[in-house]
């Protein structure tokens, strides 16, 4: 059955999200930072990947979970159990934003021509930063 805004211009408009949902422990410490996290110490680190598109295949999907999240959990894999501070990307200073913008540059390269629209990293489940590549508009979409 055609969707029922077929026809009228949300047609044009319409996007599909789906969200890939991975995990990594680390440990870490932010030499910039004045206070208790600064000293190394460590974080059961959630990851959320989310990929948009405006068309499905002819599977009805706009991509398989099953490949954004082998792509996502590949990229946390190389940071599980490592001390972040020893990666050059975070330089001295691995914030969850940073972070965020990691798995965001990792996940292009495995899935390129994927629209990654947005990461997020919760260092805890009341902090989460998130990555918008494209700020408040989606990414270009096929
Ligand atoms: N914008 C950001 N702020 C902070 C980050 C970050 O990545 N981005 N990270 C930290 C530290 O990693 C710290 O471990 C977590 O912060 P904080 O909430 O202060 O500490 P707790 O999780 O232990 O929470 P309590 O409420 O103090 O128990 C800091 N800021
Ligand atoms: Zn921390």
């Amino acid at each position: 059955m055609a969707p029922s805004y077929q026809g009228d211009e949300r047609a044009d408009k319409a996007v599909y999200v789906v969200r890939a949902e991975g995990t990594f422990a680390a440990a870490h410490y932010l030499a910039s930072y004045h206070g208790k996290c600064e000293t190394l110490h460590g974080h059961n680190y959630r990851v959320r990947a989310y990929a948009a598109g405006r068309k499905l295949d002819e599977g009805g999907m706009v991509l398989d979970f099953g490949i954004l999240k082998k792509a996502l959990r590949e990229v946390l894999a190389r940071l599980d159990h490592t001390n972040l501070n020893d990666h050059p990307f975070f330089q001295d200073n691995p914030s969850a934003e940073r972070i965020a913008t990691y798995v965001y540059e990792e996940m292009v390269k495995k899935l390129p021509g994927t629209p990654i629209w947005k990461v997020e990293v919760f260092e805890t489940d009341e902090n989460l930063a998130v990555y918008l590549p494209y700020g408040d508009t989606l990414p270009p979409l096929p």
